[in-house]
């Protein structure tokens, strides 16, 4: 069977080319992110002769004209959490595979906030500057510390929550706010509202996704109902936060500062300039979306991603997917194992086991598993992966109006 080919974008961590070096996938690494014409150009380009993946990190844009250009592409790796740059809908309607690392950098990310909350507090990054600049700034004019102030956290979930323990642990009193209703971790309370929070917090940190309710989420009513003087933090998506009404409370002082990790736009690729209408002013931390990028994580993350997309070419097995319905079947147990992607319609699985039965081939598997407009079938049969019977039986699965992904897992039983 020809070895897989992976084309790995943004620098993934080296534990992805070692993962898929043990595992038999042939690695091409482009060192930034790629825009539309040219990811397409560069998975067009790519060896012809076998399965087809892509890596990516939360710079690269895969929308629905990529799926219908390279319609061999088998699956997508977004080796971060956000799979907000991806068109999930497309990937799934195609029958494409997307998976993600949901949780490997997030004590990156509430460390960084961590760090910031202080530096906010004692206008760390002000005085620095200032000291580079040949002047001694010492004053204990509004700076302070941050045991018993209020941090609000909007979005409680991986990040979030692990955050409130962290402040927890500094002395602060810690507020949040999230759509569902999540256990509050130590003496953490929710919030009725969005706006209770923020006129409650005296740090404001934003951790939820890019979705159509989260952007533009905090704008100029927000900002106002924020205390004077608070500060806000945002290390989720730039879509999040309107970067020109943050800028005018700025200005104003109405805030007292802010941290941004995560911008409207961001540059695609290390190194390229990068320019934002908060950039020169003293109160603000300004990072290159940096949150979760720490060795540890990356490192982390590389390798968890790389197993779940080797796991998914080798038997099938979906998990840490978020397109394709939850299946693992475990190792192939007899022969080889035919992985099946349908349109999850009636009568589509009578169609196939009648395909199956006529074949008079002894089915040793089976499993089944289906998402809303989706299935997904994994038949195992008793024939080798060079064997004409298995090639026939794919090809008839294959052409049934409702099949979106007929192949043969790479893993077989000896
Ligand atoms: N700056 C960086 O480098 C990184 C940024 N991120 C961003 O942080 C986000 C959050 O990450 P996790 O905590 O792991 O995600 P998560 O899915 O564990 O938590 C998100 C929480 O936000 C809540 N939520 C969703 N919509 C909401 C709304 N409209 N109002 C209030 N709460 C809402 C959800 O219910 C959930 O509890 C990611 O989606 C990603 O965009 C993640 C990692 C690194
Ligand atoms: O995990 C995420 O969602 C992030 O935002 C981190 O993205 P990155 O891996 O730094 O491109």
């Amino acid at each position: 069977m020809n070895s897989p080919h992976a084309l790995l974008l943004e620098n993934i961590h080296t534990t992805a080319h070692e993962e898929f070096a043990r595992r038999g996938v042939v690695v091409h690494p482009v060192p930034g992110a790629l825009g539309e014409a040219q990811l397409i150009e560069a998975l067009q380009a790519m060896p012809q002769d076998g399965p087809l993946i892509l890596g990516i990190r939360s710079k690269t844009r895969v929308p629905a004209q990529v799926f219908a250009a390279v319609p061999r592409l088998e699956a997508v790796g977004a080796f971060c959490i956000g799979t907000d740059q991806i068109d999930l809908a497309a990937a799934q309607a195609g029958g494409v595979a997307v998976f993600n690392a949901p949780f490997s950098n997030t004590r990156s990310v509430a460390e960084l906030v961590l760090g910031e909350v202080i530096m906010l507090a004692r206008q760390t990054f002000a005085r620095s500057a200032a000291c580079h600049r040949g002047l001694w700034h010492k004053s204990a004019d509004g700076s302070h510390e941050v045991r018993g102030k209020t941090l609000g956290i909007v979005g409680y979930g991986h990040i979030g929550s692990q955050l409130s323990v962290l402040a927890e642990s500094l002395g602060m009193k810690v507020r949040y706010h999230d759509i569902l209703s999540k256990l509050p971790l130590g003496n953490a309370q929710p919030c009725v509202n969005l706006m209770e929070l923020l006129s409650l917090s005296d740090f404001v940190s934003l951790h939820v996704p890019d979705t159509e309710h989260t952007r533009g989420m905090i704008g100029t009513d927000e900002i106002a109902a924020m205390r004077r003087g608070a500060a806000l933090i945002n290390a989720s998506r730039g879509g999040v936060v309107d970067i020109d009404a943050l800028r005018d409370a700025l200005v104003a002082g109405h805030l007292g500062g802010a941290a941004i990790d995560v911008f409207p736009s961001e540059p695609s690729r290390a190194g390229d300039v990068f320019d934002s209408p908060l950039r020169g002013l003293d109160s603000v931390i300004l990072t290159p979306h940096i949150g979760g990028s720490t060795e540890e994580a990356q490192a982390s993350i590389g390798r968890e991603v790389a197993v779940s997309l080797s796991h998914f070419l080798d038997n099938g097995a979906t998990l840490g997917g978020v397109t394709m319905p939850l299946l693992d079947a475990g190792p192939v147990r007899s022969g080889s194992r035919i992985v099946n992607v349908h349109r999850n319609v009636p009568g589509v699985l009578s169609k196939i086991n009648r395909v199956l039965g006529d074949s008079q081939v002894n089915i040793t598997g089976q499993s089944l598993a289906t998402v809303a407009s989706i299935g997904l079938l994994l038949v195992d049969v008793p024939l080798g992966h060079s064997d004409p019977q298995l090639q026939e039986l794919v090809q008839a699965i294959a052409s049934l109006p409702t099949s979106l992904r007929t192949r043969v897992a790479r893993q077989s039983a000896a």
